[in-house]
């Protein structure tokens, strides 16, 4: 090992880059293929546990209801006793018992979600009797004044669940229905798969913190960490603040040696491309011994996007996407690559961007790139058979950090050739949806 013990030097950077540029496909098969979901791990069932997949199936080791329940708010009843004056010889409201049994000619007030007590098989709705006698404190006797089925209005014993029923699979994904569903089964641990731990580093002396009060000419405020973290959070994934590191090979060695420990995955910006400081491959390869599966991918924006495997310091593999440095490049290169790569480790069966189509609002010029552009679903338009999706900006430069913004879907272009340089208005593309619509 030697930790970024010289610095390289300018001259002997290559004037070529010596990474292919090799198509989105393959770049997308290499990280899926290198991915694999985690191990898993025993936790509380809480309210933290939405994002997580199940790695074990749920099975019902209880009925619901757990005794016969009352639908309506009423009086239960023996349904061949027919309609009639009825004594009122009990009471059930939700929660409360009885071992009162009702014989014909009586009957007992119930409440919705009450038990029904024995004898009695259908519940008559309030609505449908009258009180014809009291004590100013109890009802007495009410008349029921309709004819009912056996069965009707009451939820039997295991009606919504029943004991051995599987209530939730393997690999579901918890959301808020989910965890009502632990919430009925009793369950207080379940098996999740573990998500992946992440942690964003910044790299590039012009960089300040987003909170600086001041900007010194010439550098600029670190846009890409808040970005990137706010991103991995908005997708359920903790991102760990790895911080803002210069461009010198001791820094970063150090930075990653620290964030190795602590992190399955580094998301890395700046640094990947030709210039004289951009040395996050070489410090890869070198100084940690990592494979680079790829440097650069035939895509715009994110054409110097990185993917670097290997073990330090641990048995346990780790894996580093070190992205462009360009705004825009890292949060499309994070959402293309970084975003499914931690859902397949967190145990997601669909991992990848949902693909629609939509229709074009404008004429685009073709990049010799396929391109992801940035775009909205316009709600306006949706009573169109394909959903409208309009271009964020003009300007889709790779600097131009508002182009992001209220973006939800990327557009999938595809490169330009000879026979179709340009997409045309009302021509209909590929989508992902890469937020909420
Ligand atoms: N000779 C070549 N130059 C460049 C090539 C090339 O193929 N040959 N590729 C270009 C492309 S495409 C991209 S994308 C960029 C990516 O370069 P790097 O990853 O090395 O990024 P940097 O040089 O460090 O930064 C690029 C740009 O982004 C700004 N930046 C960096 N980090 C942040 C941050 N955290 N927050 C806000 N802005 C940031 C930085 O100041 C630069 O302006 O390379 C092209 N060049
Ligand atoms: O590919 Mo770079 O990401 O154009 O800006």
């Amino acid at each position: 090992m030697h930790l970024g013990k010289e610095e390289f030097s300018v001259v002997n950077r290559p004037r070529s880059s010596q990474w292919t540029a090799i198509p989105m496909e393959e770049a997308l098969k290499i990280v899926y293929d290198a991915v694999v979901p985690n191990l898993t791990k025993t936790v509380p069932v809480n309210l933290n546990r939405t994002g997580f997949v199940l790695a074990e199936q749920i099975i019902a080791t209880h009925p619901y209801p757990q005794v016969r329940t009352s639908v309506k708010d009423g009086y239960a009843v023996i349904a061949t006793d027919g309609p009639g004056p009825k004594e009122v010889i009990t009471v059930t409201t939700a929660g409360s018992i009885t071992d009162i049994v009702v014989r014909p000619g009586t009957c007992c007030r119930v409440s919705t979600g009450s038990m029904i007590p024995e004898g009695a098989d259908a519940v008559v709705q309030v609505e449908d009797t009258a009180l014809l006698k009291h004590n100013n404190v109890e009802e007495l006797v009410v008349d029921i004044k309709t004819a009912v089925k056996s069965g009707t209005d009451i939820r039997e014993v295991g009606s919504d669940i029943s004991i051995g029923q599987i209530l939730l699979e393997k690999n579901c994904v918890l959301g808020s229905a989910e965890i009502g569903i632990l919430a009925a089964s009793g369950r207080r641990h379940i098996e999740v798969y573990r998500k992946p731990k992440a942690c964003v580093i910044t790299t590039g002396n012009e960089l300040v913190d987003f909170t600086a009060d001041d900007v010194p000419l010439g550098k600029i405020r670190d846009t890409n960490r808040p970005q990137l973290m706010a991103l991995l959070n908005s997708n359920g994934f903790k991102a760990i603040d790895g911080g803002i590191v210069s461009d010198t090979r001791k820094h970063i060695c150090e930075a990653l040696d620290v964030a190795f420990k602590f992190s399955d995955v580094l998301v890395i910006t700046g640094g990947v491309s030709m210039g004289e400081k951009d040395l996050m491959k070489t410090v890869l390869q070198q100084d940690f011994g990592f494979t680079i599966n790829f440097g650069r991918i035939f895509m715009k924006p994110g054409l110097p996007t990185t993917f670097a495997t290997g073990k330090w310091r641990t048995d346990a593999q780790r894996f580093v996407f070190a992205l462009p440095g360009n705004p825009v490049s890292s949060w499309v290169s994070a959402q293309l690559f970084v975003v499914p790569a931690l859902r397949k480790m967190a145990g997601y069966k669909y991992f990848e961007h949902t693909v629609i189509k939509v229709k074009l609002t404008e004429s685009i010029s073709l990049d010799r790139r396929p391109e992801y552009r940035r775009a909205w679903l316009d709600f306006r338009m949706f009573q169109e058979a394909t959903p409208v999706a309009v271009c964020t900006s003009k300007n889709q430069l790779s600097s131009q950090l508002l182009n992001t913004r209220g973006a939800n879907l990327l557009l999938r272009l595809p490169g330009r050739t000879e026979e179709k340089p340009f997409v045309k208005e009302g021509e209909i593309v590929d989508a992902l949806i890469i937020g909420p619509i």
